[in-house]
């Protein structure tokens, strides 16, 4: 047992420890806002990414409404002797312990889905205790990716492609919001490729491939890997740039995938949220502020998102696609008078109107809440217990 008291320490959107009761707070708060629907059956379900932001939304939705049985697949750090256990860690612990009391039979599995020895550890598990798969939700955010087969790590870079471009972005020091201007580099074409083969469709095709491969796709099988387009104010550092180039990726792979017999694969294109991934990008923290200032509670909340990517999956609700077939989460965010009026806060953004223009003091507890900060109802003065184990079941 080891009590000890946790503060927000860190440098600029990360810290170092993260709150455990914050963290199971946070999931249970995430299952309340759910309504149940049966099934004839219930779904099996894989999702990789499931600890955090949109995996860990659509784990908990599916659990909530659908009451899916399945596996979750993250990549999250134990507790040592000097930091807790990340955010991710504590996030699962409560989703396995909610699955649990709902009666689904779920299981957590923390390592690195890039890796085939992942991947054959997981579907061992798949087959041992579902005999297969019906959807598989491929929600992963890296920064890097060791591919097993050559050795090779490819490094994601978040930057632009053709020309360089510059950027308006939100900081905090001790809490106060600062205006910058940030200047965003050129990608080298191997940057390019390497961001691509980080974020792109390679491990999601590799994970098709693996349950094709042991016969683990049920009749009626889909897979949907999530994509971002976002505004034309994100465009250079975002869909323009090489993350962009990645997600353009993604999405071709969707329509490779789709060609085989028994496997049909969409990217859902779901709309701007703060995650542990998207407040280290450049501006979209300014943009995500401002969003939310624009949109207020008709924000969609990543929750709301999945409950709808649900809704569809399941044929509860007709699929809404774009004309590339995607699956479009993000309409609220792209509708052209939000944009047009998140132009006109952006432009006006300065460091004398930022805390007029933007939700600076939502923003910056969304980003502490990602750590288990900022938690309605925590006692944040008491010492809490940070060996939380990783929930393995039989
Ligand atoms: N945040 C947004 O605004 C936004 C918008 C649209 C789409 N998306 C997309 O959603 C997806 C998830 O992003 P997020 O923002 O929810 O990120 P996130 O940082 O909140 O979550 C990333 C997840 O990936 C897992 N992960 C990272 N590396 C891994 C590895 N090697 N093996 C296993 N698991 C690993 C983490 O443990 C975590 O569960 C991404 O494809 C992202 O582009 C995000």
């Amino acid at each position: 047992m080891t009590d000890r008291l946790i503060k927000p320490v860190g440098r600029g959107f990360l810290f170092l420890d993260s709150h455990p009761v914050g963290c199971a707070e946070l999931v249970n708060g995430l299952t309340e806002q759910i309504e149940a629907r049966k099934l004839q059956q219930r779904p099996v379900a894989l999702v990789i990414g499931s600890s955090s932001g949109y995996g860990l939304a659509a784990t908990v939705a599916g659990l909530a409404r659908y009451g899916i049985d399945g596996i979750g697949v993250s990549f999250e750090k134990a507790p040592t002797v000097r930091r807790t256990a990340t955010a991710g860690w504590y996030r699962t612990a409560a989703t396995a312990a909610y699955a649990e009391s709902v009666g689904s039979d779920f299981h957590f599995v923390n390592a690195d889905a890039f890796a085939d020895t992942t991947k054959a550890d997981v579907l061992d598990l798949l087959q041992e205790k579902f005999g297969g798969v019906d959807y598989l939700i491929y929600s992963v955010a890296a920064p890097r990716r060791v591919d097993p087969r050559t050795g090779t790590t490819y490094q994601s870079a978040i930057k632009a492609i053709g020309q360089p471009a510059r950027t308006k972005s939100l900081a905090y020091e001790d809490g106060v919001p600062v205006v910058q201007e940030v200047g965003i580099e050129v990608a080298t074409d191997d940057e390019v490729a390497e961001t691509v083969q980080v974020m792109g469709g390679e491990d999601w095709t590799r994970w098709v491939d693996a349950l094709e491969e042991r016969k683990l796709l049920k009749d009626g099988f889909s897979t949907v890997a999530l994509t971002y387009i976002g505004s034309e104010l994100t465009g250079p550092i975002y869909r323009q740039g090489s993350i962009g180039a990645a997600k353009a990726h993604l999405e071709q792979t969707a329509q490779t995938l789709s060609k085989r017999d028994g496997v049909a694969a969409r990217t859902s294109v779901n709309g701007a949220a703060v995650t542990q991934a998207s407040s280290a990008i450049p501006g979209i923290g300014l943009y995500v502020s401002l969003l939310h200032k624009v949109l207020g509670e008709r924000m969609q909340t990543p929750m709301q998102q999945s409950i709808a990517l649900w809704d569809q999956l399941t044929g509860e609700k007709p699929l809404d696609l774009d004309e590339d077939g995607r699956i479009r989460l993000d309409r609220w965010e792209l509708a052209d008078d939000v944009q047009a009026a998140v132009r006109d806060q952006w432009d006006a953004a300065t460091q004398e109107t930022i805390a007029d223009v933007a939700d600076t003091v939502w923003f910056f507890e969304e980003v502490r809440r990602l750590y288990g900060f900022d938690v309605a109802g925590v006692d944040y003065d008491q010492p809490a217990e940070v060996d939380v184990e990783w929930p393995t079941k039989a």
